[in-house]
């Protein structure tokens, strides 16, 4: 048996009897002694970036060679640093992954992602960049390649990434949450396009 904080307690926590425990969704049991307490711990949370660089009708994308996410098809980025923004973040993980220099960034979206059993939450801020210079170089751990925007491979992407591209190739704005069951099943989730980002 795990103990351990989630946000999803609420929804989800069932009693049996008086004294024991409830799972949540994520996995994750407790006591109702200890409901309160866990409702007021927020998971722990860590900051990624996610570029998604693009030119006239085609996106470029990377094969992730090795880590989170191998195998899938992504944007670029990877964890902030703790002496850095985000969009320093940003600029410094695409170009440490495709070899790309950002010249601007448009942050589009914020995604959270949790894993069933997992205190950690994912962060991610997803930024649109038009504007770069150089050309994209296989790295150690991506190899990147264009694809025409009717032509994203998505059944060999993160399954979130058909949900909210469509709203980035429209331009829109948007906040999501998804909580995952291993890496190929999305348990539950949420979208809503935005005005602004902070
Ligand atoms: N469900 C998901 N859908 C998506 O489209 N991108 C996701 C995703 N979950 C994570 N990502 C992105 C965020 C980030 O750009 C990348 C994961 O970053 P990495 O693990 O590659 O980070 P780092 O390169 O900093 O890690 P290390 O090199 O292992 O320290 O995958």
């Amino acid at each position: 048996m795990s103990f351990n904080n989630c946000r999803c307690l609420i929804q989800q926590i069932s009693y049996k009897q008086d004294r024991v425990l409830g799972l949540c969704s994520r996995g994750v049991y407790v006591t109702k002694k200890q409901k309160l307490s866990y409702f007021q711990m927020p998971a722990t949370r860590k900051v990624f970036t996610l570029a998604m660089v693009r030119k006239t009708n085609s996106l470029l994308l990377g094969l992730k060679k090795k880590g989170f996410g191998e195998g899938k098809w992504n944007g670029f980025g990877g964890k902030v640093e703790k002496d850095e923004t985000v969009s320093e973040g940003a600029v410094r993980e695409l170009e440490e992954e495709s070899g790309l220099v950002a010249k601007c960034l448009r942050k589009i979206g914020i995604l959270e992602f949790e894993f069933a059993g997992d205190p950690v939450l994912l962060e991610v801020h997803v930024f649109d960049v038009t504007h770069y210079e150089g050309e994209p170089v296989e790295t150690e751990e991506m190899l990147p390649q264009w694809f025409p925007e009717d032509g994203i491979p998505y059944d060999q992407m993160w399954p979130d990434d058909i949900l909210w591209y469509p709203l980035y190739l429209k331009g829109t704005k948007f906040k999501g949450y998804f909580l995952y069951q291993g890496h190929d099943t999305i348990l539950e989730y949420t979208l809503t396009q935005v005005e602004h980002l902070p």
